[in-house]
């Protein structure tokens, strides 16, 4: 038996060890070009809004040129100390003279004023509108700032960065920055993902859900400006992707050809459910119609909206063709639950064509209403909806076996 003393020693000695293994050193990803982001293990929720069940990365790299040295992106708050010692690992910190400022979101440039105060020369390069932003988010004084616009370059020595305006993706002043010599490509947020192993994507197999589920929270809203993007790149020779989250792309063309598919809003015959249910009405309704769906060998994905991942929502709205929610009266108005659920499908502008709503009501129905009038404004056909009093009957279960037919035509009709 341990005592108090040993019980404590242990503890101090496996929380040592935690520590040490936890945290990543510096990595050399190519000649003069070193990872020195920080792995973020613990993290569970983004934006105070999307479960990380995986944790998160925040990628900046090290650029050592032959006359300069650029650092692109930084780190999220609180993690400034270990990002100064991956960074000195390298080089002094205080030799730095470039930080570029892809994004301005606090995740990647949050450690911006930690290291302009070790720092007293570096110039943060940014798009115009980045500019702004570091001024008002950072305090970055103008004569610390250099602006670049599309296709501008700046060489180190040996190294020349090229700067990509890549606007909303996904605030307006996104700009990805192009390495010319050894063509790597760092696009900030643009083919991300949320997971904190594994620094290449040979070592994550299944990095591409990680990917999907990440362009749906955060690049699908901005599709259209993926798209004006991506076609940028095809004149680019990619041999790396470097993002700030998530592994290292060795192989390119896998995420790029699936951004491609994403952006352009390519779906699958694929039906996603989101719902809720107090008394087993919707369950019960829900039930039935994914199993209709099943039968005819579509695919579907059900996501309660109690305790949902809307990650993994946000994941399946990217590619499937069809929507449908189902939620009851609640208070003479849809379910708060729902109205959230349908507030998320709308603002994530999902490609998906056709949509089905399922209500129900004690007395007066008031869900199906609801969930429509929170839908419009969607580009999406209403392909039917049922709404029933207390529980679903005979006469329900005919017209929902009669909405599954519709709907399984409508989404074959591709
Ligand atoms: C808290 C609460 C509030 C409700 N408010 C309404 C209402 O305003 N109007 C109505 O017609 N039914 C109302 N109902 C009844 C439900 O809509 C009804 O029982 C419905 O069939 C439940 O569907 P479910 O089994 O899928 O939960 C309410 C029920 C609860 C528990």
């Amino acid at each position: 038996m341990l005592d108090k003393f040993g019980q404590k020693g242990l503890k101090t000695l496996i929380m040592t060890y935690v520590i040490e293994v936890n945290i990543m050193k510096t990595v050399k990803i190519a000649d003069g070009i070193y990872w020195v982001g920080v792995k973020d293990w613990d993290r569970r929720i983004f934006d105070s809004l999307i479960p990380l069940p995986e944790g998160t990365s925040y990628n900046a790299y090290l650029v050592v040129g032959e006359e300069k040295m650029a650092l692109i992106d930084t780190v999220n708050p609180g993690f400034e100390e270990e990002f100064e010692n991956k960074i000195n690992d390298v080089k002094n910190i205080g030799d730095i003279d470039y930080i570029v400022m892809n994004h301005a979101e606090p995740d990647h440039a949050g450690a911006i004023p930690y290291l302009m105060s070790k720092n007293k020369k570096a110039l943060l390069i940014a798009t115009q509108k980045g500019a702004e932003m570091a001024k008002t988010y950072y305090d970055v004084p103008d004569e610390r700032i250099m602006v670049v616009k599309d296709g501008d370059t700046v060489s180190l020595g040996g190294k020349t960065l090229r700067f990509i305006e890549a606007p909303w993706l996904h605030w307006p002043e996104t700009m990805f920055t192009y390495l010319v010599e050894d063509k790597i490509l760092f696009p900030c947020d643009f083919f991300g993902a949320h997971v904190a192993k594994g620094l290449y994507d040979e070592e994550v197999p299944e990095l591409l859900e990680h990917a999907q589920r990440y362009f749906g929270e955060i690049m699908m809203p901005f599709a259209q400006m993926a798209k004006k993007a991506l076609q940028k790149l095809d004149n680019l020779e990619i041999e790396m992707i470097a993002p700030s989250h998530g592994p290292i792309y060795k192989l390119p063309e896998k995420i790029l050809d699936a951004y491609r598919k994403w952006a352009s809003g390519e779906t699958q015959e694929k039906v996603l459910i989101v719902y809720v249910s107090m008394w087993g009405a919707n369950d019960a309704m829900v039930r039935e119609l994914a199993n209709l769906l099943l039968a005819k060998g579509v695919e579907v994905r059900v996501h309660n909206l109690v305790g949902a991942d809307i990650g993994e929502i946000a994941k399946d709205l990217v590619d499937s063709r069809a929507i449908v929610i189902g939620a009851p009266t609640v208070l003479a108005g849809a379910h708060p639950l729902a109205v959230y659920g349908a507030y998320l499908v709308k603002a994530l502008r999902p490609p998906a064509k056709y949509a089905v709503i399922l209500g129900s009501y004690g007395w007066h129905g008031r869900s199906k209403d609801a969930l429509l009038q929170m839908l419009s404004g969607m580009k999406i056909e209403l392909v039917g909806s049922l709404e029933v009093r207390a529980k679903p009957r005979e006469e329900d279960y005919e017209s929902l076996s009669k909405l599954a037919d519709m709907l399984t035509k409508k989404i074959r009709e591709e």
